[in-house]
């Protein structure tokens, strides 16, 4: 059964008041302002309709809430009263005909302003002086925040007085305090980092700094203010329009907004209404629709007011950029590089001007910090051009038997694990190599010029490519043909309408494609380092991958390499050695390296592990790097002196850790974490590849080569080799090659022309090799 209108009305009194007491003495709403709205409108209309529903005490008839009690009260001596909103054209042009019907019948001029979206404050100066700033309260009874509009710097503490005149005795001037939209967002941001509360937006951030106890909290948020009406005045003739009086103001030095002019009629008011409405996004601060009032205040004195606004002047809405709506599924979206973010598919709603079903959360911690469940209502807020995001949860509408969201374990792309490393805010999909969301930005890397450099490969062809399903991974391109090549452009320029002339007169030009394919075949042969930055492994940038190839020599062994064991290679962390160790783990991934060496990839430069690695390769390292909780590197030397063997290790129990010497909770998590069947498994697996590893290790570290530990400096023009090709080939050998000649250096290589280095050689008794006698050396070591 419906309830009766009275019944309605008194449930709606009692939604609003306790929405009004949120919002204006709380500063913190629960609803979005829309629902407000239309709440208070619903209200208005049975009012209208039946009158005798109008109680004294209606929120209809009344400002804003009362005072907090926090503060002292300042009663004004000219009420702060709200203004009438228009949300249609049509409600602006019925507000404009009866000004021309009350009025003297011309077509009235407004002053038009921005409605700044923040909170109303009226501040008091006695002879030029400010000397008390009071909220509007409920309209006759403010909060007295002088302390705190003091420490906002768009606020003049005194008048500057214009030329020739004196300061008032008394003017009180009205207008807004605001927080600018890059103060709101630092704000936030550091919030956030500090694990403060997010503001919920720049209005309540506004009014929850401004009602602070403390001045110095208000001191450090980042408010601004505009001036935009007057309270009592004595002692001074004030001018007779309202655009007079806004001028006026400035000239006190106050800030007036420059975005305030003068309109005529509908037609006017209307035209400012776009113009605003197309800077909205791009203004520094919120504005939530635009305030046309009667310029002439005598016309303002013939129309007067009713209880809560003035009748000659309505606030026109834009739309609303926050609605609520209720959640009805939380997805995961897999972008380009492999991030994971989380989104909400909810029933739709109009917010911002369109319709939307689909809002971010960016990021796991995002979701946690709103604990956003389906089910939930939640407000959206859709700014501008910029993706709608979920900024809160109402949770007075959570229904029953909902449970907390977790990020999927796996990629709903491609089914690989999705990995979060401690410290990072992206989750990623680790399947880099079969992940279809990634296959572009795969193949785009793979092709680039510092990885496999295959030339000629560009990102609209590789995009056409995934798009006609050409490729489903990076070891397809050495499957393709120069037709396969033409066909794919030829069908990107179709779908673009970019076809070019040679296609159009049926002369297919072919060249490229065969360069492509020649630049494709040359790939083939590449070496260790190369080919591990081209697989686009998470963290691992060209150094990383230099320094892997250095110290493990060869790809097999990277591939079945456990993770801890990436952490012997100066440089690599905890972080990559985990990414590499979840890039390894897929069994896709390593699916398409087998897929690319049948393909006829084939690494040139594979060797023996570095020897520098011996002395890492120990169990007490491995569970050093393995990240057993409270296992420091001491306490694992301690453990592997007692176990030294791994097998023998698993087989313990916790007291034995103990007797080893471990204090109560290191024993007891060595033995927990070991009871974690893929840590014991990894673990062996660990110390097998140690194993391998060291069988592998060249006998004799001075077997490394014969120039290992010498320093030699080039210097000159070399004829038969450049002067790059001769360092290479003499680092090969172990040499350290260096820019400047000391008493260290083993020898000189001097070329043609050689200068000062030569000099310098000669003076310090240093060895000097002429180009005949490397060419010699060279080719008896190699
Ligand atoms: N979400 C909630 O629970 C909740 C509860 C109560 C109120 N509200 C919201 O608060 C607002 C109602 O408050 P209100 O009574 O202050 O009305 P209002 O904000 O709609 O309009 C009046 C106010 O506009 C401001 N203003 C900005 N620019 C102005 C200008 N150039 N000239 C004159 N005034 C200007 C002043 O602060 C003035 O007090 C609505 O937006 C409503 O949705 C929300
Ligand atoms: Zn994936």
């Amino acid at each position: 059964m419906s309830p009766t209108p009275q019944q309605r009305a008194a449930e709606l009194r009692r939604l609003i008041d306790d929405a009004n007491y949120r919002y204006h003495v709380l500063d913190d709403p629960e609803l979005p302002d829309v629902e407000y709205d239309r709440l208070l409108r619903e209200l208005a209309a049975l009012e209208a309709a039946d009158p005798s529903l109008r109680t004294p005490d209606s929120p209809t008839l009344r400002v804003g809430g009362a005072p907090s009690g926090k503060f002292a009260t300042v009663q004004h001596a000219v009420p702060m009263l709200s203004l009438g909103n228009a949300f249609s054209e049509e409600e602006v042009a019925d507000f404009v005909a009866r000004i021309v019907r009350e009025g003297d019948g011309a077509e009235p001029v407004f002053s038009v302003e921005p409605k700044f979206d923040g909170l109303a404050i009226s501040l008091r100066y006695e002879d030029g002086l400010f000397v008390r700033g009071a909220t509007r309260g409920d309209g006759a009874t403010g909060e007295d925040v002088t302390a705190n509009l003091r420490t906002i710097k768009a606020i003049p503490l005194r008048l500057r007085a214009p030329e020739g005149m004196e300061a008032p005795a008394v003017l009180e001037v009205r207008g807004e305090v605001y927080m600018p939209r890059a103060g709101f967002e630092a704000w936030n941001a550091w919030a956030l980092a500090n694990g403060g509360k997010p503001l919920a937006n720049p209005r309540n951030g506004a009014a929850g700094s401004l009602r602070q106890l403390d001045p110095a909290v208000t001191a450090k948020r980042p408010l601004a203010f505009f001036a935009y009406a007057l309270g009592e005045v004595e002692g001074v003739d004030v001018p007779d329009t309202h655009s007079g009086v806004l001028a006026w103001l400035r000239g006190f030095g106050l800030p007036v907004s420059p975005l305030v002019e003068r309109a005529s009629g509908l037609a006017g008011v209307l035209d400012y209404y776009r113009r605003i409405g197309e800077m909205r996004d791009a203004l520094p601060y919120d504005i939530d629709g635009v305030v046309y009032k009667v310029d002439s205040h005598a016309l303002q004195r013939a129309l007067g007011f009713v209880s809560r606004a003035p009748r000659w002047a309505i606030a026109h809405k834009f739309p609303a950029q926050e609605e609520a709506t209720v959640v009805e599924s939380i997805e995961v979206n897999v972008g380009r590089t492999g991030a994971v973010t989380p989104w909400v598919l909810m029933q739709p709603v109009h917010v911002g001007g369109v319709t939307v079903t689909r809002a971010t959360l960016h990021n796991a911690d995002q979701v946690a910090r709103l604990d956003v469940r389906v089910g939930d209502s939640v407000i959206v807020r859709r700014a501008g051009d910029v993706i709608p995001e979920v900024v809160r949860v109402i949770p007075e509408r959570r229904p029953d038997g909902t449970t907390p969201w977790r990020m999927p374990g796996r990629c709903p792309v491609c089914g690989s694990e999705i990995v979060r490393e401690e410290g990072e805010v992206v989750a990623r999909c680790s399947g880099e190599l079969v992940c279809p969301a990634q296959r572009v930005q795969g193949l785009f890397h793979f092709a680039s010029r510092r990885a496999m450099d295959i030339e000629g490969l560009g990102e609209r062809l590789i995009q056409a490519l995934v798009d006609f399903d050409q490729v489903q991974s990076i070891a397809d391109l050495y499957r393709l043909g120069v037709g396969d090549f033409v066909e794919m452009k030829r069908r990107a320029d179709e779908r673009d309408g970019t076809t070019p002339e040679t296609v159009r007169s049926g002369k297919v030009a072919t060249k490229w494609a065969e360069n492509l394919v020649a630049a494709i075949e040359r790939s083939r042969e590449t070496t260790l380092e190369r080919f591990l930055f081209a697989l686009g492994i998470e963290h691992v940038g060209e150094s990383t991958a230099k320094a892997l190839a250095v110290w493990f020599g060869d790809l097999d062994r990277i591939r079945r390499a456990p993770w801890p064991l990436f952490k012997r290679v100066p440089d690599i962390g905890d972080e990559v050695a985990r990414a590499l160790g979840h890039f390894f783990d897929q069994p896709g991934n390593q699916a398409v390296i087998d897929d690319l060496l049948a393909a006829g990839v084939h690494i040139t430069d594979a060797h023996p592990p570095s020897p520098k690695l011996r002395e890492g390769l120990t169990l007490a390292q491995l569970l050093a790097d393995s990240g057993i909780p409270k296992l420091t590197p001491l306490r694992a030397k301690q453990l592997a002196d007692a176990f030294p063997d791994a097998g023998t290790l698993l087989d313990q129990e916790r007291h034995n850790f103990v007797i080893a010497g471990l204090p109560d909770e290191a024993a007891t998590s060595v033995a927990e974490w070991l009871s974690i069947d893929a840590n014991a498994r990894m673990l062996l697996a660990a110390a097998a590849m140690q194993a391998e590893l060291l069988a592998a290790l060249p006998e004799d570290e001075a077997a490394v080569g014969p120039l290992d530990g010498v320093t030699v400096v080039i210097t000159g023009t070399l004829e038969a080799m450049g002067r790059d090709e001769a360092k290479a080939t003499l680092e090969a050998l172990g040499a350290k090659v260096s820019g400047s000649v000391s008493k260290k250096t083993g020898f000189v290589v001097a070329g043609a022309e050689a200068g000062s280095k030569l000099a310098r050689a000669t003076e310090l008794g240093v060895e000097v090799w002429d180009e005949a006698r490397l060419l010699a050396f060279l080719a008896e070591h190699r």
